[in-house]
Order: structure tokens, then C-alpha cells, then sequence
């Protein structure tokens, strides 16, 4: 079977191919965002926008949220997610959260958010298998699992506000130590929020403050 035929059997019968669904990585950030967003929140990459809409409804020190991904989509599914999420999802009101397509946080002003959450693509991939299409863009970090990482790190820390914190969702198979290493460079602090081991790989959130404070 061709690749484009298993798409279209995957299509056809309803299994998503576009935009990746909530898994247990979106559970932990939705947890850390709960537990830690606070003022203005900016989800990097909100997929599905389920972490989104969680900062939207349940966080308690969250005021506004806008979630951006690069892929259009997910920011068409976030989009749908963010007016069912208003009480009577027909448009009337204002969605429950923002959303912008770009790459990063390359559409966003200095220092506009107190808070961004990022569950970044982070799995190690071989480039002789790369698969090239959206699904690949929400799960291959390239050959190091640090492709979007790294370029993360050095940008985020404009669109802070003075006290901003960072939640980053961090992998072991992306390497734990590397990535704080690299958060290091670029002048963050880091604590863990939260943590759960699987058979296959520990999935951490880190909160992440300048220390230059
Ligand atoms: C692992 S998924 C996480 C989705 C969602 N936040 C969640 O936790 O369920 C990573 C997301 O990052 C998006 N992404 C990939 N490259 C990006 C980029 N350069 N800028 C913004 N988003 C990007 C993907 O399209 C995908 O939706």
C-alpha cells in the first residue's frame, strides 16, 4: 500500500492525520498549566487546543489565552475548540482563546505573556525515515529530538514579561540534562513541576525563570 492510500483509509475512517490529539504529554502540561499559568498565557504549538482550552476554563490565575501553532489544521481544530468552548458555541460570543498561526514565538511582541507552555515535537528521528507531512511536524525533533527545542529556548525569553515562567514539556529520549543544559545557556532557572515514568521514556515539565532576577 502506498503511503498516500493508508492516508486515505486513515482519513476514511475517521483516524486524524492532521492534527495530534491529546495524549498523556498534553495531560502533563495541562497539569502544570493549571497548577502554574498564570496573567497572559501563549500555548507554542496547541495542536488539538484541548492544553489551551484547559488554561482557558480551569486555570484560576490565568487571565487570557492564545495558542499558536504553525501547522493550519490544528489552528482550524483550536480555532473550532476555542467557540464550542463558550456556552453556546455558535459564534456569538467571544472564543475561550485566541488563535495564531505562526512558527514560535515569532508572531508575538516583546514581552507580551507571563506564561508560555510549550509540548514541543521531541522525538529523535532518523532522517532516512522522516516522513514529511503534519504528523511528522508534531512528533520528530530531528536527529538530536532538539530541533525545536533549542531554537525555543533562545526565542522565548522575548515574548516574557518581566517574572515570566516558561513551562516546557522535556522528554528523556529528547535528553533531560541536554535540553536544561541548553536553558542554562540561554540564562533560565529550571524546577520540576511535574513528572510521570512510562515503560518507554520519563516525561518532565519544568517551570523555567530567568536568573537573572
Ligand atoms: C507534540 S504536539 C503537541 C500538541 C498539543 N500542544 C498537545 O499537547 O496535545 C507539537 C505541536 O507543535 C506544532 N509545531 C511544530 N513545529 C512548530 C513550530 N515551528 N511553531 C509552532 N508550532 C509547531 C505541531 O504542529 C504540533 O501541533
Amino acid at each position: 500500500m502506498t503511503d498516500d492510500s493508508a492516508r486515505d483509509l486513515a482519513e476514511s475512517r475517521g483516524v486524524e492525520t492532521h492534527v495530534y490529539q491529546p495524549a498523556e504529554d498534553s495531560g502533563l502540561l495541562a497539569t502544570a498549566v493549571v497548577e502554574r499559568g498564570r496573567g497572559w498565557l501563549l500555548e507554542v504549538g496547541t495542536g488539538s487546543g484541548w492544553v489551551a482550552e484547559r488554561a482557558a476554563t480551569d486555570a484560576p490565575e490565568v487571565d487570557a489565552v492564545v495558542a499558536s501553532d504553525l501547522n493550519p489544521h490544528a489552528c482550524r481544530a483550536a480555532r473550532a475548540r476555542a467557540v464550542d468552548a463558550v456556552s453556546d458555541g455558535d459564534g456569538s460570543e467571544a472564543p475561550a482563546f485566541e488563535v495564531v498561526r505562526g512558527s514560535l514565538v515569532e508572531p508575538f511582541a516583546d514581552g507580551a505573556f507571563d506564561t508560555v507552555a510549550f509540548n514541543p515535537p521531541y522525538l529523535p528521528t532518523d532522517p532516512d525515515n522522516e516522513w514529511d507531512d503534519w504528523m511528522e511536524r508534531a512528533l520528530s525533533g530531528g536527529e538530536s529530538g532538539r530541533e525545536l527545542v533549542d531554537p525555543f529556548l533562545d526565542s522565548v525569553g522575548r515574548v516574557l514579561a518581566p517574572d515570566g515562567v516558561v513551562l516546557l514539556l522535556v522528554s528523556s529520549l529528547t535528553g533531560y540534562d541536554e535540553v536544561l543544559e541548553h536553558a542554562a545557556d540561554c540564562g533560565f532557572a529550571h524546577e520540576v513541576v511535574v513528572e510521570e515514568s512510562y515503560p518507554f521514556e520519563t516525561l518532565t515539565v519544568v517551570a523555567l525563570r530567568s536568573d537573572a532576577r
